[in-house]
């Protein structure tokens, strides 16, 4: 079905679209730097299979922290829940999403929550699979199967410009290595991270992943449970506590609603029975987060009064 643009979500994406000239593209995936600073789009899928759009909705972006979300339902559905939180947490950090210290400092060595870098590496760790290549289809899989879009593929140039750069990730990983965290070969799992973190779809895509999330984990097409209710409902929680980094309290504030960002520009936004959003904007505030992105959820979520508290 063709999107149509609605004049009133191309106005806020216009007043949206001049804060992007007041944050910075992330280079340290010297890849994402490629991209355009003023860019934003935005689309709206709605339960009932009806979507609209505006702005740059023909560029696309790679997932980076939102395939976070993504892994976390995959290793529930693998494992259960006292598997998975036995290595990972729950709770939320003041501390950037790729920091290394509370992995130090924290009495108990697990990574904090799934969202974080050190959480997530620790998540992707456990996705079944006999090798990297297999686990790497499944959550390919997955993803098509949430998008309803068999051409969803990794972005290789930027997987490997991650690959080639991810110092900090591989410290993580070798820290978690030496508390039994993560098992396996270092290398393979950073290729991994950095195929899942590499995924690019476009915004209907991502808006279409909300919608399943915002339906409790049942595709709005083809009706079927894709993740369990339960499950949905933990991601969503941790969208809300940790989904947009060290901004999330503030973000759950002024906006309201589960959201994961990622240092791509992308945001995927849910609102719960109604509709998945989703956003890309490169831009990013200090925090990592698309400047114009949460401008733009901060303006919708006022306008039609979509916070959830
Ligand atoms: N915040 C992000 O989007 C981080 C994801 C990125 N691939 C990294 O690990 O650095």
């Amino acid at each position: 079905m063709p999107c149509q643009t609605s004049e009133e979500l191309a106005e806020l994406v216009s007043i949206a679209r001049e804060v992007t000239k007041d944050g910075k593209i992330a280079d340290y995936i010297p890849a994402l730097g490629e991209a355009d600073q003023g860019d934003l789009s935005v689309a709206i899928y709605h339960v009932e299979n009806t979507c609209m759009s505006a702005g740059d909705i023909e560029k696309s972006f790679t997932l980076q922290s939102i395939s976070k979300v993504l892994t976390l339902a995959l290793v529930l559905m693998d494992h259960g829940e006292s598997y998975v939180f036995d290595k990972v947490g729950m709770e939320p950090t003041g501390d950037p999403f790729n920091s290394i210290v509370k992995l130090e400092t924290h009495e108990n060595q697990r990574p904090l929550n799934p969202m974080i870098n050190a959480g997530a590496l620790a998540v992707t760790n456990m996705i079944k699979g006999s090798d990297k290549e297999e686990k790497l289809s499944r959550f390919l899989a997955f993803t098509k199967e949430l998008t309803f879009n068999q051409d969803i593929k990794v972005c290789h140039e930027i997987a490997s410009s991650e690959f080639e750069n991810a110092w900090l990730n591989r410290s993580l990983c070798y820290f978690m290595k030496k508390d039994g965290i993560i098992d396996g070969d270092v290398e393979d799992l950073i290729d991994l991270y950095s195929k899942q973190c590499a995924v690019q779809m476009h915004s209907l895509d991502l808006a279409k992943i909300g919608a399943v999330f915002a339906l409790d984990g049942k595709h709005p097409q083809t009706e079927k449970q894709i993740i369990p209710k339960d499950i949905a409902r933990i991601c969503k929680t941790f969208m809300v506590t940790c989904g947009m980094y060290n901004a999330s309290g503030e973000f759950a504030i002024k906006v309201g609603i589960p959201a994961k960002s990622g240092v791509s520009g992308g945001i995927m936004g849910i609102v719960p029975y109604h509709f998945g959003i989703g956003i890309f904007g490169p831009s990013l505030d200090k925090k990592g987060n698309s400047i114009a992105g949460i401008k733009l959820l901060h303006l919708l979520s006022e306008k039609y009064e979509l916070s959830i508290f």
